[in-house]
């Protein structure tokens, strides 16, 4: 059956969850998110093994929805951590997918996105693509230097939503993301911090690595005691790998990654809950305050956006430290899904060309 509109299927795994939604052009006709718990996720030891638990969540998702796939026109999907990147739409090609499938760059849930809309895309015969992936890259040459001669500071971040809530405040301001400065901070299961530089992000702590902790990452760390850790024979690589981004951050001292949970935790009296909770806003104020210094101070606006950002609690204890540096926004939760669907219609549409990988 074909159809006249164009429809797009937008797929995004996340570290918690798998969401997709259907446009119809820029309508929304359907959205489903499906909360992956730690229990789970738990059978899978790589990301990839979980690649056919979440697209068959996915397909059961459209049947459910009595979606019939050959009206759609287009499969788009979160990008993972491919090579650095600059900022656009992609078609996903067999190069993408292959580098995805070693996880060249790590291992990260929105790996799957390019390959489940490179497949499904591939059976109905119609393209597939993805959007400011994880991997953007805008950096300026002095962000990339790390202090040590044999390691350099990569770009990973939640360029996506990051981008998206920029453009949305930039329009609410009569202005274009081009002619704004911006901190952003994409407070979710990983945590971005991003300078906006007139439509650039000219620095971000690596949101794997880098910056505040998050709820299942450790963020930066003191460096000698976690080489002395390394080498404490306690731990495998592999252990300490997930120690530090799969059960680091809130993980670590309480479980969960739910920042709601250690809230209720908090709300209860548990002293532990309430100084690392503190210590989450802390650190992500102190990174927003040091973002804009690369902006020497010229910021237009602050943006808090993310799952976390529906905290009141979180986003207070942020406010009030950063206030003094530029006007606030809260744009709570995250515009992934539709962020994609424009990205491919713009290319559908040939108002923008998809960018090649290679
Ligand atoms: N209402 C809320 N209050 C506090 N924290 C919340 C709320 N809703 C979601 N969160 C937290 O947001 C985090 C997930 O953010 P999200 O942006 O959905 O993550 P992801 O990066 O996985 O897409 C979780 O730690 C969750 O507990
Ligand atoms: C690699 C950056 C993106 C990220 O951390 O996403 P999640 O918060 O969904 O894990």
């Amino acid at each position: 059956m074909s159809c006249s509109k164009n429809r797009i299927l937008a797929i995004n795994p996340g570290a918690t969850s798998t969401k997709i939604a259907i446009y119809e052009e820029e309508t929304l006709l359907f959205k489903k998110i499906v909360e992956h718990s730690v229990k789970d996720l738990k059978e899978f030891s790589s990301i990839f093994g979980q690649y056919e638990y979440r697209l068959n969540l996915v397909l059961e998702a459209l049947k459910e929805e009595s979606t019939e796939l050959n009206t759609l026109t287009a499969i788009v999907g979160r990008g993972g951590l491919l090579k650095p990147l600059l900022g656009g739409t992609y078609g996903v090609n067999e190069k993408m997918v292959d580098d995805l499938k070693r996880a060249e760059q790590g291992e990260h849930a929105s790996n799957l996105g390019a390959v489940m809309a490179w497949n499904l895309a591939n059976q109905l015969n119609i393209p597939a693509f993805i959007v400011d992936p994880v991997s953007v890259d805008e950096m300026e040459p002095v962000a990339r230097i790390s202090g040590l001669s044999d390691l350099r500071r990569i770009s990973l971040s939640h360029a996506l939503n990051m981008k998206a809530v920029a453009r949305k405040v930039a329009k609410e301001m009569d202005k274009k993301y081009e002619e704004v400065n911006f901190v952003v901070a994409h407070l979710g299961t990983g945590v971005s911090v991003t300078p906006h530089k007139k439509g650039k992000m000219i620095d971000v702590n690596n949101a794997m690595a880098e910056g505040p902790f998050s709820p299942d990452r450790c963020g930066g760390l003191p460096a000698d005691q976690l080489v002395k850790l390394c080498f404490s024979g306690k731990y495998t690589y592999e252990e300490l790998k997930e120690k530090l981004i799969r059960k680091g951050g809130l993980y670590s001292y309480f479980g969960t990654m739910d920042v709601r949970e250690v809230e209720a935790l908090a709300e209860k009296g548990n002293e532990e809950a309430n100084i690392v909770l503190d210590a989450l806003a802390y650190q992500v104020a102190k990174e927003i305050g040091a973002m804009a210094a690369v902006l020497m101070g010229e910021v237009d606006r602050i943006i808090l956006t993310g799952g976390i950002a529906y905290s009141q609690r979180i986003v207070n204890d942020i406010i009030k430290r950063v206030k003094f540096i530029a006007p606030i926004e809260v744009v709570a939760g995250e515009k992934e899904l539709q962020s994609l669907a424009l990205g491919a219609l713009r290319v559908i549409r040939g108002e923008e060309e998809a960018s090649l990988y290679s």
